[in-house]
């Protein structure tokens, strides 16, 4: 029965936090953007479900369907925030399997393992959540069947570093699934998907106290990498194929990369 504790990893040495960031600009260092998370951790679910109309739950499924996760597997969820992957997974991989959802944020963990205890299901106990780096993962090389990543590639202050990481512990012939905002092509997309940040998620969340938080998500969708960029970095790193598919007209999007 896997635990449902927290297992704290002491910070990597590549990422131990200054006393304070003087030199970073807002949301630019890793140790502003894990406090920025712990900040939205007790609204993040909501504010997805209410600002989302619930469609995040259906961008989410189709991520985990195409990381190719099976009965018995083991799998992991880099950057698991509140859980969502980490419970698809669970499903997805049965109480033989094992899911491992890793994550630089006590007060998300936290969240994530509150959830966990508070559901009737039994196969949510082979999930255990782990406090660590994307950018220095706590696993030994090709240990995974199957991983997941949702919105967690944008935030994460090296991307190379990351997919570097996820090819190092996923076995061969095995998938990767890094769903996100799409940063689009088409002006269109692009002026819509802004305008909806803008005029309705950053208004609703001023309303509780985190428009600054919400502000920050037009910044780096706007930092990203296309679609297309994303498959060059991924075959760049390692990866034997990538493919990113757009989703909801090219709101959303999802990288799918075989090792
Ligand atoms: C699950 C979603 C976003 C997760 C997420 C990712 C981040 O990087 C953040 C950074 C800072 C604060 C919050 C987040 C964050 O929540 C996607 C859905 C939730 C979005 C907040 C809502 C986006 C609305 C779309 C722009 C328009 C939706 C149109 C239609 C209703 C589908
Ligand atoms: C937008 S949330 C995504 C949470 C969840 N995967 C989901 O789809 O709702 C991004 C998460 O990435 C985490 N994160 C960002 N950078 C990280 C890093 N370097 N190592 C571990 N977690 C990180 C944050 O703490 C946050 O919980």
């Amino acid at each position: 029965m896997a635990s449902s504790q927290l297992i704290p990893l002491p910070f990597s040495s590549s990422r131990r936090p200054p006393s304070f960031c003087f030199r970073c600009r807002p949301i630019r260092c890793s140790n502003e953007r894990q406090a920025l998370f712990s900040r939205i951790a007790p609204v993040y679910d909501n504010l997805n479900d209410l600002l989302s109309l619930g469609q995040h739950r259906i961008w989410k499924r189709m991520a985990v369907s195409w990381s190719g996760a099976k009965m018995g597997d083991r799998v992991l969820d880099v950057c698991c925030g509140s859980g969502d992957l980490s419970f698809l997974l669970s499903d997805k991989v049965g109480s033989h399997g094992k899911v491992t959802g890793l994550d630089f944020s006590k007060e998300q963990l936290s969240i994530a393992s509150s959830r966990q205890n508070l559901r009737s299901k039994n196969n949510f106990m082979n999930i255990e959540w782990v406090e660590g780096d994307a950018l220095d993962l706590p696993f030994a090389d090709g240990w995974f069947d199957a991983i997941t990543m949702g919105y967690g590639l944008r935030n994460v202050v090296d991307k190379r570093k990351a997919m570097q990481e996820i090819l190092r512990v996923l076995k061969a012939g095995s998938r990767v699934s890094i769903l996100d905002f799409n940063k689009s092509d088409e002006p269109l997309t692009t002026s819509v998907t802004e305008w909806m940040i803008d005029n309705v998620v950053v208004p609703v969340a001023s309303g509780y106290g985190l428009s600054e938080e919400y502000k920050y998500l037009k910044s780096s969708i706007r930092e990203f990498l296309t679609g297309k960029e994303l498959e060059k970095l991924a075959l760049e790193v390692g990866f034997s194929t990538a493919r990113h598919y757009e989703i909801s007209g090219g709101l959303m999007g999802c990288l799918v990369a075989k090792r």
